[in-house]
């Protein structure tokens, strides 16, 4: 056990899917993997570890915001020796030509999150994806033929925003979308020497207002599941 996953040794599978969502954990467990067994119930925040083609997978919801995010990131790497984590999640795009149910996969995080920044005051230290991870989700999407963008995210501490501004003048700079854990995913894979890439499926357009059905949603976020499940396995 650790602080706040009721795991045993070796009921954690070293390559994991992390999605803010505990739900969207449960949703991946029971569509994605055979044989599921629940290893983590506390805080309501489900994990679970299965088989996809026969390789052990295991999925874990992180909560929203990077505090929760490194404390479960932290906890499966330290305790559970996860070694490569994808994160499965949803950006609000801040591109005109990232639309909703596009792909993004985050090669960087920019961050307004102190946590990074408290242990490197005086350095500028860029959060980025495991390359090797990157490449193959870029290859995947591709083959799958899903709308697949790669570039800059912003992982923000704060969902409602009394301004947008800052957020867009980050668009003008290339940022493609928003979202909160990202950042310090790939923070705490430095850290330990593991591996980290970010996906998201862009849930809501904040430039045109854009949205979408529940239905396409769904669909949407099975996409990016295929995405990341494949680069699990064949990276
Ligand atoms: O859908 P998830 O993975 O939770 O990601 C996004 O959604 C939440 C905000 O609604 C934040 O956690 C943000 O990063
Ligand atoms: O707008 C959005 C959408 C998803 N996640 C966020 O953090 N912001």
């Amino acid at each position: 056990m650790s602080v706040h996953i009721e795991a045993r040794q070796g009921d954690v599978a070293d390559k994991i899917l992390l999605p803010g969502d505990p739900l969207r954990a449960r949703y991946i467990a029971e569509n994605f993997l055979e044989d599921a067994q629940l290893y983590n119930e506390v805080r309501g925040m489900l994990g679970y570890t299965g088989y996809y083609k026969g390789q052990r997978i295991s999925v874990q919801g992180t909560g929203m915001g990077m505090p929760s995010a490194a404390i479960y990131a932290t906890e499966l790497v330290k305790e559970y020796g996860v070694k490569k984590m994808i994160r499965v999640g949803t950006c609000g795009s801040i591109q005109k030509d990232v639309h909703v149910r596009d792909l993004v996969l985050a090669q960087a995080a920019a961050t307004s999150s102190a946590i990074i920044r408290n242990d490197f005051p005086k350095h500028d230290f860029p959060q980025i994806a495991d390359f090797d991870l990157l490449m193959k989700a870029y290859e995947v999407g591709k083959e799958q033929g899903f709308t697949t963008h790669v570039g800059n995210v912003l992982s923000d501490d704060v969902f409602y925003k009394d301004s947008m501004d800052d957020i867009f003048r980050l668009g003008e700079h290339g940022v493609l979308g928003i979202e909160m854990e990202a950042a310090v995913l790939y923070y705490v894979a430095a850290k330990y020497q593991v591996k980290a890439l970010s996906l998201m499926t862009v849930s809501d357009h904040m430039l045109t207002g854009e949205e979408t059905s529940a239905e396409e949603r769904q669909k949407t976020f099975d996409d990016m599941m295929i995405v990341a499940l494949e680069t699990l396995i064949q990276e």
